[in-house]
C-alpha cells in the first residue's frame, strides 16, 4: 500500500505572508467613514488572529463602537480588493515550501482569514500551485483554535492527522494543532507573542528551520 504523504499546514497571516499592512489599512479605510483617527499599525497588529470580522470588532471597540453588518460586508469587500497591495512573503518562504515539496509533502493552507481574499493573496504570492488545500475562515462551520478547522483543511488535502506538522504564529494556531494531535512550530517572525513557543513543540526563528524541523517532528 501506498503511504500517505506527510502534510505541512501553514498558518497565513504573520506565517506566511506580512499582512499586517492591508489588514490594518482596509480597518482604518472603514474607520475613516465615520471621521476616526487611523489605528496605528502596532495597535492592530495584536487584534489579528480571529479573522477579519473579529478584527473589525477589536478595532472598532478602540474607537468606541461597534461595526454594524454593512460595516462588515463593505469592509470585507474593501479588503479582499486590496489585499495584495502592501503584503509580502516573509523572507525565505518559497524555498522553504518548494524544498518541502521537492521532498514529498504535501501543504496546505489553514486560516482565519476569509477564503477568498486568503486564495487571492496565495495566487498573488505564487504559492497556490503548491497548495493541496486552503482551508479559510468561512470555508466551515468551525475556524481556529477548534481543530476541526485543521482536520477539515487535511481532509480536503486528502493527508492525515498521523503524518502531519502544524506551523502558525497564534496561540489559536498551536491550539487548533493540538487538539488535532498534530506536533507544532511557532513561528517567531509573526504577530505572536514570543511566549506562545512555550506551548508548541518546536520553535523556528526564520522560514530555513522549516523544512529540517518537520522532518524531525515527523521523522
Ligand atoms: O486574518 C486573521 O485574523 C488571521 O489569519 P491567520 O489565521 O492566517 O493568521
Ligand atoms: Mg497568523
Amino acid at each position: 500500500m501506498q503511504p500517505m504523504a506527510k502534510c505541512l499546514v501553514l498558518d497565513l497571516d504573520g506565517t506566511i505572508t506580512d499582512s499586517l499592512p492591508d489588514i490594518a489599512g482596509a480597518l482604518n479605510r472603514s474607520l475613516a467613514r465615520y471621521s476616526q483617527d487611523p489605528l496605528p499599525m502596532e495597535q492592530v497588529r495584536p487584534m489579528v488572529g480571529d479573522g477579519l470580522m473579529v478584527l473589525y470588532q477589536r478595532g472598532y471597540a478602540a474607537r468606541g463602537m461597534v461595526p454594524t453588518d454593512e460595516d462588515m460586508a463593505l469592509g470585507l469587500a474593501d479588503y479582499t480588493a486590496h489585499s495584495t497591495e502592501g503584503t509580502y512573503l516573509y523572507p525565505g518562504a518559497l524555498e522553504a515550501l518548494r524544498a518541502l515539496k521537492a521532498a514529498g509533502w504535501q501543504l496546505a493552507v489553514c486560516t482565519n482569514k476569509p477564503e477568498e481574499p486568503a486564495r487571492i493573496l496565495l495566487d498573488h504570492v505564487g504559492l497556490l500551485p503548491l497548495l493541496d488545500a486552503v482551508g479559510g475562515g468561512d470555508s466551515f462551520p468551525v475556524k481556529k483554535p477548534d481543530p476541526d478547522h485543521i482536520r477539515f483543511t487535511l481532509e480536503a488535502a486528502g493527508a492525515t492527522v498521523a503524518e502531519s506538522v502544524m506551523i502558525g504564529d497564534h496561540h489559536n494556531d498551536v491550539a487548533a494543532g493540538k487538539g488535532a494531535g498534530l506536533p507544532t512550530i511557532f513561528a517567531s517572525w509573526g504577530y505572536g507573542p514570543r511566549e506562545v513557543g512555550a506551548e508548541a513543540d518546536a520553535v523556528a526563528e526564520s522560514f530555513a528551520d522549516v523544512p529540517a524541523l518537520c522532518e524531525t517532528l515527523r521523522p
